[in-house]
């Protein structure tokens, strides 16, 4: 535990999945909004070393005893919900994986949350709920058809938190981010997924030399230069968002759905020439098939977040660039 924690009465939060990537970011914004993070994590795909603003609780969010134990020792207040398996691609290889974490592990951690008498959760949940866009940007309103069994998983959550928030008095938000990407600017925590599939982190170590290059999935796509289109947004962005969405359910303001993404669409050429210019570095471009399972647009209209929760993006594509290269090089 860091010299950061939290005085003893500080509302404890259980935060399952808080030793990954988004989860490891929102304990450090809780600690610093005077809340007592507790990590749930079975570390199948998180970092005990990103486990810094409290203690750590190793569990599966698919095993009830253990979701009790933790739930009895530490009382929390409210439930943040980041775990789970995460990757588009691999849900079209391994659905039935997907189903089984996602979709049964997050039951299992609202039954745990409501047998000990918690009533809030905050869940991560994706712009990939859409699918394929019949307009954008994409507001909350728009039909959610998700394109893969990832997409699908995080919209049968959804759907069963939206029920139980408007007739068992269980309440949550569900965060739809967009492309989660750089880091604590201070380098504490990064990005870390192992095997790494993301576009940012891939292309810095492109440029790190530390990967041969880096290859485009689809040049095809009815955009402005061939390439897929996405809203990056800032991992820090998004824990803010998580201690907002959080104060007005334990406030007992409404539930409901948010996008989170800065509202601003960047190509994969783009991402790449950013990265090229933030590193000074140059990378090996190789043009390769779409990957199935990829939506070509995914831009987020976050008015309702701006308005309602009263988010406020602090981070544009340079500064998430900036942050995440220094993670990577340092
Ligand atoms: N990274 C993104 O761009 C992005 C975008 C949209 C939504 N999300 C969602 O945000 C959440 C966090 O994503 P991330 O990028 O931090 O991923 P991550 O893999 O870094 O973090 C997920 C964490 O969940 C843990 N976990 C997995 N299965 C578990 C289980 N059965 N029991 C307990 N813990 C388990 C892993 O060990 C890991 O620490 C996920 O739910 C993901 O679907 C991420
Ligand atoms: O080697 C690569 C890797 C990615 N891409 C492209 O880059 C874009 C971004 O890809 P990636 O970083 O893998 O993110 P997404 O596939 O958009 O998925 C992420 O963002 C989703 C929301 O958009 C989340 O739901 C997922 O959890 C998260 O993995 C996509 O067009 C990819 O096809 C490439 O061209 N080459």
């Amino acid at each position: 535990m860091s010299s950061s924690s939290n005085a003893a009465d500080a509302p404890v939060v259980l935060v399952a999945g808080g030793a990954g990537y988004v989860g490891s970011h929102a304990c450090l914004r809780l600690a610093e909004a005077g809340f007592q993070p507790v990590v749930f994590d079975d570390l199948s795909n998180g970092h005990e070393a990103f486990v810094q603003w409290g203690p750590l609780e190793v569990g599966d969010v698919r095993n009830a005893e253990q979701l009790d134990s933790a739930f009895a020792r530490h009382r929390p207040v409210a439930v943040l919900h980041f775990a789970g398996l995460i990757e588009v691609g691999e849900s079209m290889k391994r659905p039935g994986d997907f189903y089984d974490v996602n979709v049964g592990g997050s039951l299992q951690l609202i039954a745990a949350a409501r047998r000990a008498g918690v009533k809030a959760m905050v869940f991560s949940s994706t712009c990939a709920t859409y699918g394929a866009p019949a307009y954008t940007p994409m507001d909350e309103d728009h039909p959610q058809a998700p394109l893969n069994p990832y997409g699908r998983s995080k919209l049968m959550v959804e759907q069963a938190l939206a029920d139980l928030d408007r007739l068992s008095g269980f309440r949550s938000i569900a965060l739809r981010y967009f492309n989660a990407a750089g880091a604590d600017p201070l380098g504490r925590i990064g990005e870390r997924h192992e095997p790494e599939t993301h576009a940012l982190p891939l292309l810095i170590e492109a440029a790190l030399g530390r990967r041969d290059g880096f290859s485009v999935f689809g040049t095809d796509y009815d955009t402005r230069d061939g390439t897929a289109v996405r809203d990056y947004v800032h991992v820090l962005d998004l824990a803010d968002a998580h201690v907002l969405a959080l104060r007005r359910l334990l406030a007992g303001g409404p539930g409901g759905a948010f996008n989170l993404g800065g509202g601003v669409g960047t190509t994969v050429r783009e991402l790449i020439e950013t990265v090229r210019r933030v590193s000074g570095r140059d990378i090996a471009v190789a043009e390769a098939p779409r990957r199935d399972g990829d939506a070509p647009v995914l831009v987020a209209d976050n008015r309702r977040a701006v308005a309602e929760l009263g988010w406020r993006p602090a981070y544009d594509l340079d500064g998430i660039v900036r942050t995440a290269w220094a993670w990577h090089a340092g």
